[in-house]
């Protein structure tokens, strides 16, 4: 066996593959095994894992966490999927793509090494005139091992991605989802299901392309794709995962069963929200008026100050407008702030 694949043994020991990417923080050499129980094993980068089991598979499965390595929960969730799949306690229905985005943000705790990998996708890493640097590096790399596990499946299989994460602020609403601009295609009745099964029934339909790995997949590949945040951000040892019970036990079901059955769609089960408008920092001096407490979904009254970026004043421009991911310490140019409204307007799920 070479050097490099020197890990192979006790990974199938131990099914460590967040420690073993920890260890390796930007590269890992890819390889392959199999379990006993005839899955596929194989790994293709550090934080990269593909799962392939044995017979026919309906689903293409892309679960993603650490795109912010300081976002614990989910990791915590993706580590425990992996080393019951590892020691053969889960056995895989669905082919399934394990990615721990940014293995060294997880080592120092923090949200990004040098640029927010989540503003990287859809071709943003590689922009003429900018400077690679790890992340942009990565981005691209994560892109490509997405589309090559896509088109290694079938091609009639049903294409998911949740790219799970966890709010800096705390939420009325504790979980929730994005689900990214679908161009006027309808959204999913049965995705809404999935999340609600989750544990989320709160989700904002975006109205404009991004530069996330959510809208990535939907985009490109047409997966059904959410980014999920599952309540707020903590350091490892201080998440409660008993709130994270019914979200571990959808995805297992997910990749675990032929098919699985949600319950009926019921609009009153959920809080829909369109995005209203997404303000950027484009000034050094930008502020909110309200304190770094102030939770996601608060309210605003018409007129009331959203955000101060410079000389520019933005006031909430309809009763109950609500602030969703405030942040005044984003790079100039990017997202310092979404607003939403309920969305008024169902007629587009099927
Ligand atoms: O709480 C925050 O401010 C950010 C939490 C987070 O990382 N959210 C994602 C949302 C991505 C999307 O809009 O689909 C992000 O900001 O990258
Ligand atoms: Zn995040």
């Amino acid at each position: 066996m070479s050097a490099n694949l020197s890990y192979l043994n006790e990974l199938k020991q131990n099914g460590d593959f967040l420690t073993l990417s920890r260890n390796n923080e930007w590269h890992l050499d890819a390889s392959t095994f199999t379990l006993d129980n005839g899955t596929a094993v194989t790994v293709h980068d550090t934080g990269v894992i593909e799962f392939q089991p044995k017979g026919i598979t309906t689903k293409d499965v892309v679960l993603s966490s650490a795109i912010h390595g300081n976002e614990t929960a989910p990791i915590e969730i993706c580590d425990e999927l992996i080393k019951r799949i590892i020691s053969g306690d889960l056995q895989l229905a669905q082919r399934a793509l394990f990615i721990f985005g940014n293995p060294q943000s997880i080592n120092i705790g923090k949200r990004f090494i040098g640029e927010n990998l989540n503003r990287l996708f859809n071709g943003h890493h590689t922009v003429e005139g900018v400077p690679m640097n790890n992340e942009r590096v990565r981005a691209a790399k994560l892109e490509q091992y997405v589309s090559d596990f896509y088109y290694r499946g079938s091609q009639v299989s049903q294409r998911c991605h949740y790219d799970l994460h966890t709010a800096i602020r705390g939420s009325k609403n504790d979980k929730f989802a994005v689900y990214p601009f679908l161009h006027g295609k309808p959204w999913k009745k049965a995705q809404l299901q999935f999340l609600l099964s989750c544990g989320v029934n709160t989700v904002l339909m975006m109205k404009s392309a991004a530069t996330t790995f959510s809208y990535y997949s939907s985009f490109v590949h047409g997966a059904d794709s959410f980014t999920v945040e599952l309540g707020q951000v903590k350091p490892f040892g201080e998440n409660d995962m008993s709130r994270f019970e019914k979200t571990k036990q959808t995805l297992t079901a997910l990749i675990s069963q032929k098919e699985v059955i949600y319950k009926e769609f019921d609009a009153s089960d959920f809080e829909l929200f369109s995005v209203h408008r997404s303000i950027n920092r484009t000034e050094h001096v930008f502020s909110f008026p309200f304190s770094d407490d102030a939770e996601n979904f608060t309210g605003f009254a018409k007129g009331e100050l959203l955000a101060t970026d410079g000389q520019t004043c933005y006031y909430a421009e309809v009763d109950g407008e609500a602030i969703i991911f405030p942040n005044a310490d984003v790079a100039l140019g990017q997202r310092a702030l979404l607003t939403v409204i309920p969305l008024k307007n169902t007629d587009n799920i099927i």
